[in-house]
């Protein structure tokens, strides 16, 4: 894994240049040293309640596809965990390879997945909107969830299954009726940290929640994710791939756990 991660960084020089934000202390991703994070009692179970209703659409933003979420009620949202109050849904990305030894942005013990999922969630009641909790400290929390190759996961393929209508960057398509939880992992297990977001503005507002155990995804779908652009119709085509940014350094930070 240490290879191929040093091969992906010397083959992403615009990730590793672009985003370093000067005097960063509490950057995202991290390598999560399992045997480095510390069980805290404390932490209760994460409680997750999504209505499939608020779903209102998936877009091309440029570097992912996203579903955006109507995040004007309490309709979608978590608490418990390390959260003190709840949080609401906002939208969930994903960032992959373009193969199968890379692709996540967090690591555990070095180890890397072929893509990650983070579902974005704003604190309102410390917030009034989305954009104000982005620069609030702890304004934001995501979920991350790991990715793995394995059985084909039929929650994932209507996500899949609407793809092509996204293919070029800023298109936009209508997805009615989709539960994100379909997508997290039943095991409760999961790691927390301070963290910032992993792409500009890179700012440090986002309480990190990574759980332990990945979702299985099998080749095919992988490789729709791999289908996507970067560019622009009429642009010449890039394909969306390796769209994560580089490990950053855990400076003066402990990764607490939520199990033994
Ligand atoms: C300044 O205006 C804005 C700033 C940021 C954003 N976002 C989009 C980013 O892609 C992004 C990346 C996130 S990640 N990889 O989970 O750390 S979370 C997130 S976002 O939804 O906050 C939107 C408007
Ligand atoms: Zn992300």
């Amino acid at each position: 894994a240490c290879s191929s991660y040093r091969l992906r960084d010397a083959l992403h020089p615009l990730w590793q240049s672009e985003f370093s934000v000067s005097g960063g202390t509490r950057q995202s991703p991290i390598n999560i040293q399992w045997r480095d994070s510390v069980y805290d009692p404390q932490l209760k179970p994460l409680k997750i309640h999504y209505d499939p209703d608020t779903c209102l659409y998936i877009w091309n933003n440029g570097y992912s596809f996203q579903v955006e979420f109507d995040d004007s009620t309490d309709k979608s949202v978590i608490m418990g965990g390390p959260l003190e109050n709840h949080y609401r849904l906002k939208q969930f990305h994903f960032h992959w390879g373009a193969i199968n030894e890379w692709g996540s942005e967090h690591m555990v013990d070095s180890k890397v997945f072929p893509a990650e999922l983070h579902l974005v969630h704003w604190n309102p009641v410390k917030s009034t909107s989305f954009e104000e909790a982005i620069m609030e400290n702890n304004g934001l929390v995501v979920i991350g969830v790991f990715l793995k190759l394995g059985a084909h996961h039929a929650g994932l393929q209507k996500l899949v299954d609407a793809l092509p209508a996204v293919k070029h960057k800023d298109a936009i398509v209508e997805f009615d009726v989709f539960d994100p939880s379909c997508l997290v992992p039943s095991c409760p297990d999961y790691w927390t940290y301070d963290g910032s977001l992993t792409t500009p503005p890179l700012t440090e507002s986002v309480t990190w929640i990574i759980k332990k155990t990945p979702i299985e995804v099998d080749q095919n779908q992988l490789e729709e994710f791999r289908m996507l652009l970067f560019t622009s119709a009429g642009q010449e085509e890039k394909r969306m791939v390796d769209n994560f940014r580089p490990l950053q350094p855990l400076m003066n930070r402990t990764v607490r756990s939520s199990f033994r």
